[in-house]
């Protein structure tokens, strides 16, 4: 297998030390994280135009739930083939398939420490309409596994770090809950790192009480809307749209935003048909995989080859990071044409297995 003649070339993680007081220096920068500035403050500029949008006013809020209507499958399928198909074709000629340049991608990473990071729902798992029965499938865990035997390997995901976990049931991987707000190490297996097997880092740890209240505001206030779902990740709230007629949309996002105005220390980001509510820190998927890879020992290192796997708005905090870095390689999992910093693209989650198995 490919994957096993890149793991020959690599070299080996052995600094346990340097991983653990990487995490103690950023732990330690906590305070200038959090940002005094507007919400919304550190995200992509069109994304902050987003979101100043949502929170600004009641009028504006359709503009989301416009972009969440335009970047459906269906509807883009119904905009007009021609069009969409010269799209896809000038898209996938700056995005190519991630299993068609599998030997370009395995002579970048000669010499190099392959390091993991994968994203879980419409990466690991497929999109379906109940977000607690988005499992994921023995073959895919068997091949996260293996992955995982070779590299270092870590899940990040906007789920409660408990949540995902319990959906992924690999001890050996470390774990970014809460969007990278959660980061936990390997609670088996230590094999990259000594000395360090609890929580690594919660720069949100003080807004909890904040996220609880909200999320309990936000059930009560969406309960007449059927379909609504509002699911507590412990550092941040996600009000899923996906079994709401779209008819409701705009009272829904209207709801949010209601619910919202009152906690200037929260922001609302956008997902697949959902609105999350997070803290106003500098803290993000990106930040997350910086510091994982600091944690790692690889901190200022070209020998390192970050692959970043994921499928949503917010995975492009950290395809962007890869990108700035001029190092490692994102892969957006998607079937239509978007806007993205990733260099490669997945289809869906069945190739983003074939890949890690190839
Ligand atoms: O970062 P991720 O691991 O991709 O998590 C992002 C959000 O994923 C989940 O919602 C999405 O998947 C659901 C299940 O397939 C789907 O029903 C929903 O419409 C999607 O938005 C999860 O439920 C959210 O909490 C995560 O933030």
């Amino acid at each position: 297998m490919r994957l096993k003649e890149m793991r020959k070339q690599n070299v080996v993680i052995s600094d346990a030390k340097s991983g653990i007081n990487m995490a103690i220096k950023v732990s330690m920068s906590n305070s200038s994280l959090f940002s005094s500035a507007a919400p919304g403050g550190y995200i992509s500029i069109p994304r902050k135009k987003l979101l100043k949008k949502i929170e600004t006013g009641g009028a504006r809020i359709n503009a989301w739930v416009d972009s969440m209507k335009a970047s459906s499958p269906t509807h883009i399928k119904s905009s007009g083939s021609i069009s969409a198909t010269e799209d896809q074709g000038s898209w996938i000629l700056h995005h190519p398939s991630a299993l068609s340049m599998f030997e370009q991608i395995t002579n970048a990473s000669k010499g190099k420490q392959i390091v993991m990071f994968l994203d879980y729902d419409g990466t690991l798992s497929p999109i379906v309409d109940d977000p607690d029965r988005a499992f994921m499938s023995d073959a895919m865990r068997a091949t996260v596994r293996d992955v995982a035997r070779y590299f270092p390997t870590a899940i990040v995901s906007g789920r409660c770090r408990d949540k995902v976990y319990s959906f992924v049931r690999l001890a050996e991987l470390y774990y970014a809950g809460s969007h990278g707000m959660d980061i936990k190490g390997p609670a088996k297996g230590r094999k990259y790192k000594k000395g360090n097997q609890g929580v690594l880092f919660q720069p949100a740890s003080e807004f909890l009480p904040m996220i609880d209240e909200v999320y309990t505001t936000l059930l009560e206030k969406t309960k007449s809307t059927p379909g609504a779902k509002v699911e507590n990740n412990k550092f941040c709230v996600s009000v899923h749209f996906r079994c709401v007629d779209e008819k409701s949309w705009s009272a829904l996002a209207e709801q949010v935003r209601s619910v919202l105005k009152e906690y200037p220390k929260l922001l609302l980001t956008q997902g697949r048909k959902v609105l999350e509510i997070r803290p106003t820190i500098k803290w993000d998927k990106g930040k997350a995989l910086e510091f994982l890879l600091e944690s790692l020992g690889f901190a200022d290192c070209n020998d390192v080859l970050p692959v970043y796997i994921g499928d949503d708005r917010t995975d492009e905090d950290a395809f962007k990071v890869l990108r700035e870095r001029g190092q490692g390689l994102g892969i957006l999992v998607s079937k239509i044409p978007k806007d993205t910093n990733a260099s490669y693209s997945l289809q869906e989650p069945s190739e983003a297995r074939t890949f890690a198995n190839t």
